[in-house]
């Protein structure tokens, strides 16, 4: 893939994309054509990531508004698009791109179909240029924060070019890190149940030709006892007013262990993910996934029959434990404001 072209784009007529379920092994794309194909390729994590699938579900209006807006439908195709994206809003609860994308798009419905496609054009130029000024701001917050020439980074889940329309957050600040020659060796957390990190952020380091290793989610705070780790970076999907972060589940394991070990815990993330309607990250509403996700992988049963499970895609870390959160508008300091 190359390192400009997003993971998913419009083809004229449908979103064209990545299944990011049959990476690395293979680079299987999918047409979506409906909403409910949309709605489908987010719930199943064949499109995954809060930016990625915040596009995902504004081109899922485009293709409603161009199959209910045709000329002559007036405002009644409006409400069967309405209705539409409330189902793609609430496909997956817990990243705040998809909603604030779906309203975004909206927005331009009653200009017609052409408006739309328009608005979610400009999305995902807006996030080439996000990303780019966002991994700017990270850079200087890791180097301000981290005294080492060269540096061992621990990432956790996939936050990079997958994940969103460009370079990405976390491990877009990590590339361009490794890109100065600053970068010893990347950590990546493999980040069970679904593996992001194992399957795609592997995927994307080895393309980018950037030493790493893969471990377990469980061995990262050994790592930093052994003093393998000098930061932590991680993405978000929903970021409250306060700074209480929700990302993949295992995040805050990472950012106690940090705090324990005196290591920055620094979070990478777009404005669109920020929800100042919240304060309290326990107000977030946390996706719970199928069991099967913990009880079998690869079609493999790893538990006995009738074994249930606890699979919470995500978990909120409170801003008193991170170190600086990185949008496009710059660093902000939560553990500092809340201290
Ligand atoms: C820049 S991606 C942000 C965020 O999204 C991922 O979740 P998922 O793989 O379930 O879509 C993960 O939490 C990343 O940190």
């Amino acid at each position: 893939m190359h390192p400009d072209q997003p993971s998913l784009r419009w083809d004229g007529e449908a979103i064209v994309t990545l299944d990011q379920r049959a990476l690395p092994h293979e680079r299987r794309l999918l047409r979506l054509t409906t909403v409910d194909d949309v709605i489908a390729a987010i719930t199943t994590l064949a499109v995954r990531g809060a930016p990625s699938i915040g596009l995902a579900g504004a081109l899922g209006v485009v293709l409603s508004a161009y199959a209910h807006c045709s000329p002559g439908t007036g405002d009644t195709g409006w409400e069967a698009v309405r209705a539409d994206a409330r189902r793609l809003a609430s496909a997956r609860p817990t990243a705040v791109n998809l909603a604030w994308a779906v309203d975004r798009v909206l927005t331009k419905l009653t200009d017609g179909p052409d408006a739309v496609l328009a608005e979610a054009t400009v999305m995902i130029d807006e996030d080439r240029s996000v990303n780019r000024q966002m991994v700017d701001h990270a850079v200087r917050a890791v180097l301000d924060r981290c005294p080492q020439r060269s540096l061992r980074i621990l990432t956790h889940c996939n936050t990079g070019r997958l994940a969103t329309a460009a370079v990405g957050t976390a491990l877009g600040t990590i590339l361009a890190l490794a890109e100065a020659g600053k970068v010893t060796e990347v950590l990546v957390d493999e980040t069970r149940p679904l593996l992001q990190g194992a399957r795609l952020t592997a995927w994307e380091l080895a393309e980018a030709d950037v030493p790493h290793r893969v471990c377990v989610d469980s061995a990262a705070a050994a790592a930093m006892s052994q003093g393998l780790v000098d930061c932590v970076l991680v993405g978000a999907d929903r970021i409250t007013a306060r700074g209480d972060v929700a990302n993949k589940i295992g995040t805050y394991a990472l950012a106690i262990a940090a705090a324990h070990h005196g290591i920055p815990f620094i979070v990478v993330a777009p404005e669109s993910s920020w929800d100042r309607s919240l304060a309290d990250g326990r107000d977030i509403v946390i996706e719970e996934r199928d069991a099967d996700e913990v009880t079998s992988y690869g079609g493999i049963r790893t538990t006995p029959l009738g074994t249930r499970a606890y699979n919470p895609a995500f978990d909120v870390t409170p801003a008193s434990l991170i170190s600086a959160i990185v949008s496009e508008h710059g660093v902000h300091s939560p553990s500092e404001v809340t201290a």
